[in-house]
């Protein structure tokens, strides 16, 4: 229960309309209250009229103004009754929205350690379900809640005052039906979150065989596919079922609570006006009180088990809120990155799979420099990137930024100052210009246009008939890998940055574009720093420097030529690649 203080924040940011919503339920619960008497002042007038106790002129006047009166409580009523929902329900719906902002703003801080950790499905979870579970917490249990307390508070002492026999009886099934319901909603609230894990398997089942519909198709998988999501099937009938079964128990077993004090009304009242005791319209009032009780008695059951879930919930949603960033921003002072880098005896693990990427790594790039890095595969390339904007920490040795430690520099302005282009490109499912115009909102057409010129991807672009305004992914046309390729490149080129990573961008384009590319990436990036791992020596022959890893060590370090003229790893890698390219 002490999860959901972290709630308080927010009552207190509502508490207006929160003390106006209890308020009004008050209110409005009070003005349900009067009617019961008045049914029972109306039948004691016909009875009356009937005794010949009063005329009928008389006996009409009367009904008259009870029924106006009745009516006039009915719709006051009905009409706080929809402000006290306007105002809770509300205030819930605020909550849900500024829970969801706190989630995402601290989805967004936390590193991509945080994000390996953590299913994706489970990220979404608790921004989705379990937001929704906490907000009927904050809003229709408060409503219902104060709703059952003010009804409690003031019918169960009234009905004792009238009379103490027959509301004795009256309330002694009401105890058992707010258990059994209680009992019911636990069973319930259990078999529907299987089903709901069952049905986000199922989910994830089919999104993946979609994603790789061409691989099933290319192997031919469906009898395969089909049988696996048979039995899938057949798994969640059977917890749909088992759901179903006890639900149905839920509302007959209500109507058989209310219909058993009913009786028990109708038999002790009975009893008691044969006696003299009491006045028959009192077991009229009486019948509605049993009526007006039961939905809350119900109800305390069932608000127990929302409190009990959003407790659940808000403890998994406090999980991730508590979780810190492992890459924390202190900068010590103002600092606007010029682009010199400088690795010094840096050694970085991998926390998830302890791979030991990078070891002992010392070298420098000046400011304006392009430097190109070479290895093999798996040989810590596309980590020396990662370090540099700081996606990760090292493990020890140290990174300077214009010779200051990175760990000063202001993570944002860090970021703001490199245009990266990773290895898988992503693209958003939006236009194409949107997704250049991401590495700077303000681009105009033109520029978008220049851009897309350098990266040799505009002739492309040009063929669609939507052209720029071409939409990609899912709701869209699929860019070939050397298209995307070259979006990302424009995407990063846009922000004219001081420093460049280009991660393998050229790997999925012809070697003729990419030449073309990277005489117009020499130009935009002129005195600005370049790294460009590859895998090909011709992606890194024009390169001020040459650095060559192997299994996270630097092995070799120099230009071109330089490298080219002693045994070892790069000589052999562009001979090779010489003699491919000739044959
Ligand atoms: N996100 C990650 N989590 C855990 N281990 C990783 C991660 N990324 C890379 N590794 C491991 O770290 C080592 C270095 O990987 P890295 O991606 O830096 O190599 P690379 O030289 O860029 O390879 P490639 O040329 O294939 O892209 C590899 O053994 C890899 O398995």
């Amino acid at each position: 229960m002490k999860e959901l203080k972290h709630l308080n924040k927010y009552f207190k940011k509502y508490w207006l309309k929160l003390f106006f919503g209890i308020i009004i339920t008050i209110v409005a619960r009070l003005f349900q209250l009067i009617m019961p008497s008045y049914v029972n002042n109306s039948i004691t007038v016909v009875e009356q009229y009937i005794k010949a106790e009063i005329e009928k002129s008389t006996a009409q006047e009367l009904l008259l103004e009870y029924i106006l009166i009745i009516v006039g409580a009915a719709l006051l009523s009905g009409f706080f009754t929809f402000l006290m929902r306007q105002l809770i329900i509300n205030i819930s719906r605020y909550i849900e929205y500024d829970l969801k902002n706190e989630i995402f703003d601290h989805y967004q801080k936390l590193s991509l350690n945080f994000y390996k950790k953590n299913r994706t499905g489970d990220l979404m979870n608790r921004i989705s379900e379990d937001v929704n579970e906490v907000r009927m917490y904050a809003g229709p249990a408060i409503m219902y809640g104060i709703q059952t307390l003010t009804l409690f508070a003031c019918l169960i002492p009234l009905m004792f005052i009238k009379a103490p026999t027959l509301a004795a009886y009256t309330l002694l099934p009401l105890p058992f039906l707010s258990v059994l319901i209680y009992q019911i909603s636990k069973v319930i609230h259990k078999r529907s979150t299987i089903v709901q894990q069952y049905l986000s398997t199922l989910s994830t089942f089919t999104q993946e065989i979609f994603s790789g519909v061409s691989v099933i198709k290319a192997y031919a998988l469906e009898p395969q596919t089909n049988e696996d999501l048979e039995k899938l099937a057949i798994e969640g009938k059977e917890k749909s079922v088992s759901l179903a079964k006890v639900n149905a128990w839920f509302f007959p077993l209500m109507i058989l609570l209310i219909g058993i004090s009913n009786i028990l009304v109708i038999y002790i009242g009975g009893k008691q006006y044969l006696a003299g005791e009491i006045e028959v319209g009192l077991i009229a009032e009486f019948i509605l009180y049993v009526n007006m009780l039961t939905w809350p008695v119900a109800i305390v059951g069932w608000l127990t088990s929302i409190v009990q879930r959003a407790a659940a919930s808000q403890e998994r949603i406090n999980e991730f809120l508590n979780q810190e960033s492992e890459i924390k921003n202190m900068p010590t002072h103002e600092h606007t990155v010029k682009g010199k880098i400088e690795f010094k005896d840096v050694d970085f693990t991998y926390q998830d799979t302890n791979i030991n990427a990078l070891k002992h790594l010392s070298f420098t790039i000046n400011e304006g420099e392009t430097t190109a890095i070479i290895g093999k595969t798996g040989s810590g390339k596309s980590t020396i990137l990662d370090l540099v904007a700081r996606l990760y920490d090292t493990t020890s040795g140290e990174i300077l930024i214009d010779d200051e430690p990175i760990k000063n520099i202001d993570l944002t302005s860090l970021r703001e100052s490199i245009g990266a282009v990773p290895q898988d490109a992503f693209l958003f499912s939006d236009s194409i210009k949107n997704n250049i115009k991401f590495g700077k909102e303000d681009a105009t057409d033109q520029e978008i246009m220049d851009i897309a010129k350098d990266a040799v991807v505009h002739e492309n672009i040009m063929g669609f008939s939507k052209k720029y305004d071409t939409v990609l992914g899912e709701r869209g046309i699929t860019l070939s890998g050397g298209q995307k390729q070259r979006v990302s490149i424009a995407r990063a080129l846009i922000k004219k940055p001081q420093i460049y990573l280009f991660d393998d961008c050229l790997s999925a384009v012809d070697t003729e574009t990419e030449e073309e590319i990277l005489n117009n990436l020499k130009k935009a990036s002129k005195n600005r720093t370049t790294l460009i791992v590859s895998h090909r020596v011709s992606s890194a022959k024009n390169a001020d420097k040459i650095l060559v890893l192997d299994d996270g060590r630097l092995i070799q370090e120099g230009t071109h030529d330089e490298l080219n003229t002693r045994e070892g790893y790069y000589k052999e890698l562009y001979s090779k690649q010489l003699s491919e390219k000739e044959s």
